[in-house]
This record gives C-alpha cells, sequence and structure tokens, in this order.
C-alpha cells in the first residue's frame, strides 16, 4: 500500500462512518414502508434536467428494491403548454385547469400518454428498474367523467358553470389492474389520461389523478413533488406538518393560493379515502423523494387528519 493511499484511507474515515450512520438511520423507515403502496406524483414543474430525471429514477428503483411497492402518477403541464403553442394552439386555464378543447384533447395525450410516459419509464430502466407506462384507459384502469364547475358571477351574484370541455374527474378506480402490476414486481407509471363510458377521452389535473390512485389503493404515503419546498407561510417559512383543519384555515386566510389550493384539496381527498400521510416536497431536490421516506428529518410539509 502506498503512503499516497494510506492517507486517503484516513482522509476518508470519517466520511465512511457518516455513510453507515446514514444506511443505519435508514433501516426503520425501510421496516415501516416494508410492502407498503406509496403514489409519488411528479409533476411537470418539478421534472428537471437529465441529473435530476437520473436522480429520479434512481429514488423510484431504490424504493422498489427497498421493498416499497412505488406508484408514479405524471404531470406535464408545462410540456403540454410548448407543445400547444408549438403548434399554434391557444390555451388558457380556468381556475388552476386548462380548458380542453377536441384538438387540445389530443394533444395532452399525446404528451402525457406518448412522450412523457415513456421518457420516464426509460429513465427507471436505464437504472434498472422495470416499469411499465399506462394510463387511465388501459385496462380499463380508470374511468372518468365530465367535471363540472360553477361559479358565482360578481354582478348578478347567480351561480353558473363553466365549461372546461374534455376535462374530466377520475370517477372510478379499478384497482385489480394495479395490483397485478405490483404483483409482476413492476413499477406502474401512469398519464393523467382516462376514458369515459361513453369512449370519449378526457384531461384529468395530474395531482387529482395521484388522488384518487393513493385513495383506492390504500397508500401508505402520497408523495406529491413540485417546484417549492412545501406549504409556506405567509413570510415564505415552510409549514413542516399541517393537519386537514389547519389546510383549511391557510385557504380560507389566503395563504394557500393558485395551483396550491387544488394540490391541497386532493391531500384532503386522499386522507379522507383512508391515505395516512400526503407530503407536498420539492422535486427539484436530489434524491428529494429518498431524504423524505428514509431519513428522520424527512422534507417539505406532511399533512395528516
Ligand atoms: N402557501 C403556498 N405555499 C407554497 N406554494 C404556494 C402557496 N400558495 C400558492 N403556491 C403556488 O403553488 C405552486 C405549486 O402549484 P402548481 O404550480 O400547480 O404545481 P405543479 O405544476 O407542480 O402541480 C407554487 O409554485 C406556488 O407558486
Ligand atoms: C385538466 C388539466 O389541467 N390537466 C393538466 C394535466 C397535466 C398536469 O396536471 O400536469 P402538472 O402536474 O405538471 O401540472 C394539463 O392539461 O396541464
Amino acid at each position: 500500500m502506498s503512503d499516497t493511499t494510506s492517507v486517503q484511507d484516513k482522509n476518508s474515515l470519517p466520511n465512511v462512518h457518516v455513510q453507515a450512520e446514514i444506511l443505519v438511520q435508514a433501516l426503520p423507515h425501510m421496516q415501516r414502508y416494508d410492502q407498503e403502496v406509496v403514489v409519488v406524483k411528479y409533476g411537470g414543474h418539478a421534472m428537471g434536467d437529465a441529473d435530476a430525471a437520473k436522480d429520479f429514477a434512481e429514488d423510484i428503483v431504490l424504493m422498489e428494491q427497498a421493498g416499497l411497492k412505488p406508484i408514479i402518477v405524471h404531470g406535464g403541464g408545462p410540456q403540454i403548454g410548448k407543445m400547444l403553442e408549438k403548434l399554434g394552439i391557444k390555451s388558457e386555464f380556468a381556475g388552476g385547469l386548462r380548458v380542453t378543447d377536441k384538438a387540445t384533447v389530443e394533444i395532452v395525450e399525446m404528451v402525457l400518454a406518448g412522450s412523457i410516459n415513456k421518457q420516464i419509464v426509460g429513465w427507471i430502466s436505464a437504472e434498472g428498474g422495470k416499469a411499465i407506462g399506462l394510463c387511465g384507459k388501459d385496462g380499463n384502469m380508470v374511468k372518468a367523467r365530465k367535471l363540472t364547475r360553477t361559479t358565482i358571477d360578481p354582478d348578478s351574484n347567480i351561480e353558473k358553470v363553466i365549461d372546461l370541455g374534455f376535462v374530466g374527474e377520475p370517477e372510478k378506480v379499478n384497482r385489480a389492474i394495479l395490483d397485478s402490476v405490483l404483483g409482476a414486481e413492476l413499477i406502474p407509471v401512469i398519464a393523467p389520461v382516462a376514458g369515459s363510458h361513453d369512449g370519449q377521452t378526457y384531461n384529468v389535473n395530474a395531482d387529482t389523478f395521484a388522488g384518487a390512485i393513493a385513495g383506492s389503493m390504500g397508500a401508505k404515503r402520497l408523495l406529491l413533488l413540485t417546484d417549492v419546498p412545501g406549504v409556506l407561510d405567509k413570510n415564505k417559512n415552510l409549514i413542516p406538518e399541517l393537519t386537514i383543519d389547519d389546510c383549511r384555515r391557510l385557504i380560507a386566510d389566503g395563504t394557500i393560493t393558485d395551483g396550491m389550493i387544488p394540490k391541497i384539496e386532493t391531500c384532503i381527498y386522499a386522507l379522507e379515502q383512508g391515505v395516512e400521510a400526503v407530503v407536498i416536497l420539492d422535486g427539484k431536490v436530489p434524491h428529494s423523494v429518498l431524504l423524505e421516506l428514509f431519513t428522520d428529518h424527512g422534507a417539505g410539509t406532511l399533512i395528516r387528519r
């Protein structure tokens, strides 16, 4: 052994102990989540560059290797927006949802169930995982119905219906499909597109879709990966834990606004369906999923009943 090597070994000793400590710290968490379903919603804003994709895929493969049953539901709002722009199709949002006409729903399906879905499957495969790409239509896994939204007209004070076109909400989830996919030790990667009983294709908000999947699977955790550290207070500080009542209060006092409102509504729905806890966290932080699941301090905002 050369002198140089022995000096390097000595220098790396504390580091090795720290690494061992981190692995040991993960043990009770791995035991707690063993064989449990964890739904990870990977939002379009959380998807970054190639390095970020690799980090995300490594986390998912490690989860599966550690005995968890990950289910990925992905979004792709910004990517749909770019494609629509390229094709010269105008797009607008109402209450955080994309108004979806016939041309738009075709692009939504192409980008979500085609391009992004297969990209994520590819990332997971590259890290040695076995993923299978699906959308709600596959095996009739999720049936959707047209979403009806209403608003109060400020002038007349009369309730009116907002027509969002082909925007749907999950009506029924057939968990048998997911049970067999998980039973075959495959990682389902699901695009939030679903068909209705009369064969119409619907564009479903990815948070809503993930909440329905987590609820029907009785998931131990629903992780919502976004582009902020979690729910922030009025001074922009991270709120580490919230209850459903806290969430309702923060919406009422205007602390929670915009895209965070449907996210929180999804959290409340999933918790009421029996999901043990939901976590909103920053998908841009490298290995945020592992930090949340396998370290004592976790990451993001944890929401419980
Ligand atoms: N109290 C809050 N804490 C954190 N983010 C908030 C809050 N209120 C509103 N937001 C907004 O919600 C956004 C996340 O929702 P959204 O853009 O729909 O995410 P995604 O595309 O990942 O689904 C944040 O980027 C932020 O602008
Ligand atoms: C109805 C509706 O708004 N659907 C979304 C579906 C994708 C999505 O939700 O993606 P993110 O999670 O990246 O926002 C859309 O068309 O953008």
